[in-house]
């Protein structure tokens, strides 16, 4: 049942916000001070909303969210002001309140709220249940980023390597976001050429053009209110980049035939696999349209650098797939697990969970052994063995590059390249480069 924690310290006002939500089917615990506020909090499941007056007698709401963000309570959080309180409640807003209400209009937008709070929390469980939580350091503090950058509206660059999971984390902004009410549309680049990238990314009228035989929405007015994710982006041919860049500029687009702009209420995230960098660098990609699109970064890493995610990523796709085939499937073996761990997974998540598929199919007991995977490096697909070979050689050549560039000094290099010291050192090693021989 959906519960509410109310914690004001006005009886009255208190218990008539509770007998309006109890008669819309909401389980209501009501607290009249800040000490029995924090129990109901210490009490409540991780769904439970809280909503709290600002003031609490000596007391007072921002403390309470602050006490529990810093102990680990993520639940939605509204905070109640009154008139002169907006500054104060900025600042709940920035420890993650999902909304400030005045108290004057709380009664009639209340219910509505707490609706959305819930909607975009099952949409959230939903997305959750199809994707495993990755505990690993590096995973966790993108999980972080992301429940930050949703707070905001700005555009989000994701970076990595394909299959990392790029997309996940697009969604899961979104669905943290302010805008997780309305659509997520992805946009695949690639296959924007610059002929069909205007009907496809706005819209066209009927009889716009010849074949336009019915009017057709774009990409923008798919997403109205919601999330652009722009997948591949490096792919986007240049001439669409500038009509972007406009778009994004003048937060207006017009559909072809139309007489009329429409506006782009769009949050865009894009990502890309690419050095986009050196997109810039080489003219195939519009620096203005970089720094557009870079207003915050998050790097996806690869997926033999987080390898503790490797055997809980293995175990959730064969849970996945065991309601799929009629086989008694229990495990993986230990010798397999050892083969998972180890294995470089060019392909990163998305190539994990095709050999679990694949083993599964294999497998002729109940326990997936290390020859069902097919992992040995004879069975490595030469494209992969190709790809992971190349990828070295171009980056141990970059970092030769830009050593020379910086007469042998590793910090300027280092800077050069983008990359923190430690990385550029440990790459350094990893290569077997030494400035001795430059
Ligand atoms: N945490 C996760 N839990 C379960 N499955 C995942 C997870 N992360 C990624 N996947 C799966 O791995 C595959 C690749 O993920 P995704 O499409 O998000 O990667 P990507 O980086 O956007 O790929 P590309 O660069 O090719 O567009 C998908 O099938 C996705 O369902």
């Amino acid at each position: 049942m959906k519960k509410v924690i109310i914690i004001e310290d006005s009886p009255t006002f208190c218990n008539m916000l509770g007998k309006k939500l109890e008669a819309k089917g909401w389980k209501t615990i009501l607290c009249y001070n800040y000490r029995d506020g924090l129990k109901a909090v210490k009490e409540s499941s991780e769904w439970d909303v809280v909503i709290s007056d600002m003031r609490l007698g000596n007391d007072n709401g921002i403390d309470l969210l602050e006490w529990m963000r810093s102990n680990g309570y993520q639940n939605p959080f509204i905070i109640m002001t009154s008139y002169d309180e907006s500054m104060s409640a900025v600042r709940t807003m920035k420890l993650g309140a999902e909304d400030y209400i005045p108290k004057k209009l709380l009664l009639d937008v209340v219910y509505e709220r707490l609706e959305e709070i819930i909607d975009k929390q099952k949409r959230l469980v939903e997305l959750n249940n199809k994707i495993v939580y990755r505990k690993s350091e590096k995973f966790r503090r993108i999980y972080k980023m992301a429940e930050l950058f949703a707070k905001s509206d700005m555009a989000v660059m994701i970076l990595g390597d394909n299959g990392t999971g790029k997309e996940h984390i697009a969604e899961k902004i979104h669905l943290q976001s302010k805008r997780a009410d309305k659509p997520f549309e992805v946009v695949d680049c690639g296959t924007l050429s610059a002929e069909l990238a205007v009907s496809a990314l706005f819209g066209h009228e009927k009889g716009a053009f010849t074949s336009a035989e019915a009017a057709r929405k774009g990409y923008f007015e798919l997403a109205a209110g919601g999330t652009l994710f722009l997948d591949e982006i490096g792919n986007l041919p240049k001439d669409v980049q500038a009509m972007l860049l406009r778009v994004l500029q003048s937060k207006s687009y017009r559909p072809l035939g139309a007489t009329k702009d429409k506006v782009a209420d769009v949050r865009i995230i894009a990502a890309t696999n690419e050095n986009l960098q050196e997109a810039v660098r080489e003219g195939r990609f519009r620096s203005d349209l970089y720094y557009r699109l870079h207003e915050a970064v998050i790097e996806i890493p690869r997926l033999r650098d987080c390898k503790e995610d490797i055997m809980p990523l293995a175990n959730f796709f064969l849970k996945l797939y065991d309601r799929h085939t009629d086989k008694e499937i229990k495990c993986i073996s230990k010798e397999a697990q050892r083969a998972l761990v180890s294995h470089t997974w060019p392909g990163n998540v998305r190539e994990l969970k095709s050999c679990i598929m694949r083993a599964m199919l294999l497998c002729e007991n109940e326990i997936i052994d290390v020859e069902d995977l097919q992992l040995s490096q004879s069975t490595l697909t030469e494209e992969a063995l190709d790809f992971d070979e190349q990828e070295r050689k171009i980056n141990r050549e970059r970092i030769l590059w830009a050593l020379k560039q910086c007469n042998g000094i590793k910090r300027d290099a280092a800077k050069m390249l983008e990359m923190s010291h430690t990385t550029f050192y440990a790459r350094m090693k990893e290569y077997g480069i030494s400035t001795n021989k430059l």
